[in-house]
Formats: C-alpha cells, sequence, structure tokens
C-alpha cells in the first residue's frame, strides 16, 4: 500500500433549488401578497427587513413602509446607493451590515431587495456570503432587471475593475415583477434594457425582434405601459428561463445568453459610467452581427434591421473602443479566460438563431470596425450607405 495515500472517501451531493418568479400589477398595494407571503410572522420581535436602492426613496420608500404597517409587519428600510459605479464590495459589506444588525436567519425572513439590477446583484451577493447563504427576495425596478436580471441565478459585484468578478450563483427565492413601477425610470435606462431585450430577440426570437423593431419607441415613449409591452417582457423573461433552467449553473460554457457578452465587458467597465450596460451589450450584439455579415451568414439587409432598430430606440451604435483593435483582442482573451480556455463567441447567423465560434481573426477585426464605422454613421439616413448589400 502506498505510504502517502491511505484512504479516500467520495462525497457527492446535488445542489437543488426552487425558486419563483412572478409577474403581477401593484406589487405594493396592500392587496397584493405577494411580498407577505415569505414574511416570519412566528417572531413578534421581527423585523422585515428592505434593501431600497437610494434613487427610490421618494418613489417607493413611503409605500413600501405603508404596504407592510396595512399588515400590522414592522420594516425597517435601509436605502443603498446603487448605479455602475457603486457596485462593489464596500456596499456589499455596508448591506452585511444590516443584515448583522437586523438579525437575519440562515432559513427565514428573507430581506427584500428593491431596486435596478446593480442594487439587486449586490444584496444577493452580501444575502449569498452572510452566513453562509441566507434567503432573499427581489423587486427589479428597471426593465433591464425586469427581462434578465429577473430569473437568473447570478449576483456579483464588480472589483479591480473587472467586471462581476465577484460572485455567486444564489438564486431569489422570491422575484416579483411588476411594470409599473417603470413610470419614474428614466427614458436612457428604459432604452438600457431594450438593448438586453435585442440581444434575446436575436438570438432566439425573431417575433420579439419584429415587436422590438416595430414598436420599440413606442414601448419606451410610453414607459412600458402601450401594447405590446406585456407581449414584449414576457416573451424576454421566457427566453431567458428556457436558456437558463437547463444550464442554471452554467457547466456548459457554450452559451447563447453571453450574447453580445464578450466584446463589451471590458470596454464598459473601461468607461463607467460612460456606457450603461444594456447600451454596451447592444453595440456588441451590432458588432457581432457585422462579423457574422462578414462571414457570408447573416445578411446586410438583417444587419441594417438591427442597426436602424438600435437607432430608432435611442441606442449608441457604437463606441471609439469598440474601433480599438488591441482592445478587442485583449476582450477575447479576457473571454477564453471566462469560459474556461475556449472563446465560445455566439454569432447569430440569422435574426433568431444562432452558433458559436471559437476564433476571430486580426484580418476580421479590421473589417467589422470599417463596416461599423459606415453604418454607424449612416443609420439615421433615409438611404442607408452602399455598404451591407448582399
Ligand atoms: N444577475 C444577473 O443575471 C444580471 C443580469 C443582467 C444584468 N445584471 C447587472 O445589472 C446591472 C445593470 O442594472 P440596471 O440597468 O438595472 O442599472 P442600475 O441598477 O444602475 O439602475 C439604473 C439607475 O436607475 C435607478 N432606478 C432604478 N429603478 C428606478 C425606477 N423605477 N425609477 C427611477 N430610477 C430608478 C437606479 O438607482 C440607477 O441609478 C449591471 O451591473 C449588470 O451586470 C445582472
Ligand atoms: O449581464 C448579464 C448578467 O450579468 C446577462 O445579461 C447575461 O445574459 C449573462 O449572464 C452574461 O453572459 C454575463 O455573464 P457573466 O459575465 O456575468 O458571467
Ligand atoms: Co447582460
Amino acid at each position: 500500500m502506498s505510504p502517502a495515500i491511505q484512504n479516500t472517501l467520495d462525497i457527492e451531493a446535488e445542489l437543488q433549488v426552487k425558486y419563483h418568479v412572478s409577474i403581477t400589477r401593484d406589487v405594493f398595494s396592500p392587496d397584493n401578497p405577494l411580498l407577505l407571503e415569505t414574511v416570519d410572522r412566528s417572531d413578534p420581535a421581527a423585523k422585515q427587513l428592505v434593501i431600497l436602492d437610494a434613487a427610490l426613496s421618494a418613489v417607493l420608500r413611503e409605500r413600501v413602509e405603508a404596504y407592510f404597517a396595512a399588515h400590522d409587519v414592522a420594516v425597517e428600510v435601509i436605502e443603498v446607493d446603487s448605479g455602475e459605479i457603486n457596485k462593489n464590495l464596500d456596499t456589499c459589506l455596508s448591506i452585511v451590515d444590516a443584515l448583522e444588525r437586523s438579525g437575519a436567519r440562515r432559513q427565514s425572513n428573507p430581506p427584500i431587495a428593491i431596486g435596478g439590477n446593480v442594487l439587486i446583484d449586490v444584496a444577493g451577493f452580501s444575502a449569498s456570503i452572510y452566513r453562509r447563504g441566507i434567503p432573499w427576495v427581489r423587486v427589479p425596478t428597471t426593465l433591464l432587471g425586469m427581462i434578465d436580471g429577473s430569473v437568473s441565478a447570478k449576483t456579483a459585484v464588480n472589483h479591480q475593475g473587472n467586471r462581476n468578478r465577484l460572485g455567486t450563483f444564489h438564486p431569489a427565492l422570491r422575484t416579483v415583477v411588476d411594470t409599473g413601477l417603470l413610470a419614474s425610470l428614466p427614458r436612457r435606462h428604459l432604452v438600457n434594457g431594450c438593448g438586453e431585450i435585442l440581444k434575446m430577440a436575436m438570438i432566439k426570437d425573431s417575433r420579439l425582434f419584429s415587436l422590438l423593431e416595430e414598436h420599440g419607441p413606442g414601448l419606451v415613449a410610453s414607459h412600458f405601459r402601450t401594447d405590446p409591452a406585456e407581449d414584449v417582457v414576457t416573451r424576454a423573461i421566457d427566453g431567458m428561463q428556457s436558456e437558463l433552467r437547463q444550464n442554471l449553473w452554467e457547466k456548459d460554457l457554450r452559451r447563447i445568453v453571453d450574447y453580445g457578452h464578450t466584446f463589451s465587458p471590458p470596454i464598459e467597465m473601461a468607461v463607467v459610467p460612460e456606457l450603461l450596460h444594456g447600451e454596451a451589450v447592444a453595440i456588441d450584439c451590432l458588432f457581432t452581427a457585422v462579423l457574422s455579415y462578414v462571414r457570408g451568414w447573416l445578411s446586410g439587409t438583417d444587419v441594417r434591421r438591427v442597426a436602424r432598430t438600435m437607432h430608432r430606440l435611442g441606442l449608441p451604435l457604437d463606441h471609439p473602443l469598440f474601433y480599438d483593435i488591441d482592445m478587442l483582442e485583449r476582450a477575447m482573451e479576457e473571454a477564453r479566460l471566462h469560459r474556461d480556455g475556449s472563446l465560445n463567441l455566439p454569432v447569430v447567423q440569422e435574426i433568431g438563431s444562432c452558433t458559436f465560434t471559437q476564433e476571430v481573426t486580426r484580418e476580421e477585426l479590421h473589417q467589422v470596425t470599417a463596416l461599423l464605422k459606415e453604418l454607424a454613421r449612416s443609420a439615421g439616413e433615409d438611404l442607408p450607405a452602399p455598404i451591407l448589400q448582399h
């Protein structure tokens, strides 16, 4: 027998999760029961902790407090500054301190995070490390948080200039989506959410793309209160959940939902807060669509449809860093590391379906940037420049 190894125990266990995403109206109306379902009433001294995006203080704080008061539930609201610039460990630790003060426990009385997806990502990360993980509940208040983060299991903070470098898989026990909360969301953030809807449409839902193409500007103008808002939001959420549920723990790193997330992450981080997440993702979607055109896959007509839709929504079509070939190559290198050595770059072959590629040459990057420049310049013109014609 080898003197070094005496025995090996093989331990195997499965991690099963169950969580709920509810779409509702008037989440803070006292007759809406969704946020009461996780309140622990067994301990009369227990308080419901609410982690509120500070930007929503004037709009929501009173409504949140009145909601719980109507049900005789004591509530403690802490306000947390949001925005990408605050998505860091300091914010996380301030939330952990609040969890400690509130007596949050491992099994019950989950805190409720209400706000943009930055606040939600940080609150979820805090919940996942406090006492090695406590349950939590979330109410996203941005379009992006409603259609993308709402079904996700991922939490994160940025670290040392790297996007989402520290994070966990720790889905909220319950997520409540109420598009009525978009009434106060500034226009730019509505458009930003459309960037991620565009991604979802391009990779797997051509009908969603057509809806965005035809109705996107009207939906933004009405803060998603007019038709076909419900259809668009439901389709986007459905697309996300159908991708995530089959690969929640990301054992498979070939993920079509990574479309738009290969070139953009370091560019987005390099210029925070100049480009919002959905804006950077949308530019990457267009960039990669042009790459697909260069390879003879996606038609010029479809690339122009994407560019025109983005332009009409008010999304940026480019950014100087998307013309920096060294930056683009560094971004691919970083994506390779993140994806365990393979680029796994999703590429749309026709609107609504996707494949993967493992290499993009420097020569291709030059071709793409030249075409993107032309496309960005001409997107607002009635007659498109004579490029991308086949
Ligand atoms: N966990 C995931 O799976 C997942 C998915 C998608 C995106 N994300 C992350 O989400 C972040 C972007 O989230 P975001 O776009 O929601 O940005 P955000 O959280 O910064 O919110 C945008 C701004 O709007 C304010 N705000 C939020 N809701 C409002 C409302 N209803 N009315 C008025 N103001 C409001 C916020 O305070 C903030 O200033 C990125 O960091 C991205 O990585 C995570
Ligand atoms: O931005 C996010 C999550 O942060 C989502 O839109 C998206 O679908 C994916 O999860 C991204 O591929 C990002 O993943 P990661 O880089 O945070 O691992
Ligand atoms: Co994203």
